[in-house]
C-alpha cells in the first residue's frame, strides 16, 4: 500500500523527471496559485464528505487533500522533514 512517504517520493520524482501525461507535471506546472486553489477545493470536498458522506468517501477525499499539499511542498521545495519538525 502507497504511504504518505512513498507518494511523496514519487511526487518529488515526477517533478524532476517530468514524464508526459502526469497530472502532477501539469499541476505543478500551474504554480503556487493554481495549486493552492486545488487545496482548497479539496479541503471543502474533505468538509462536506465528512459531514454528509460515508467514511470511505471522507477517507477518499483526504487522501486527494494529501496528494495536492504534497504537490505544493514539492513545488515550495519543502522536505518532509520540513512539515514533520512543526508535529
Ligand atoms: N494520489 C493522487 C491524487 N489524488 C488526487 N489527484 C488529482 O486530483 C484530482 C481530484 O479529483 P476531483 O474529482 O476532486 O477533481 P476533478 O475536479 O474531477 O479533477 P480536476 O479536473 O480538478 O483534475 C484528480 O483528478 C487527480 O487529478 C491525484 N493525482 C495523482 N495521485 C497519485 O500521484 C501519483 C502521481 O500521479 P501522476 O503525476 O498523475 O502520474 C500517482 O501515484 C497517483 O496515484
Amino acid at each position: 500500500m502507497k504511504t504518505f512517504e512513498t507518494l511523496f517520493a514519487e511526487i518529488s520524482d515526477k517533478a524532476v523527471s517530468r514524464p508526459e501525461g502526469s497530472g502532477t507535471v501539469r499541476e505543478l506546472d500551474t504554480g503556487v496559485h493554481g495549486i493552492g486553489k486545488k487545496v482548497v477545493e479539496e479541503a471543502a470536498e474533505v468538509w462536506m464528505a465528512c459531514e454528509y458522506e460515508t467514511p470511505e468517501q471522507a477517507a477518499e477525499e483526504i487522501s486527494q487533500l494529501l496528494y495536492h499539499l504534497q504537490v505544493m511542498m514539492v513545488a515550495k521545495g519543502l522536505r518532509l522533514e520540513d512539515v514533520y519538525r512543526h508535529l
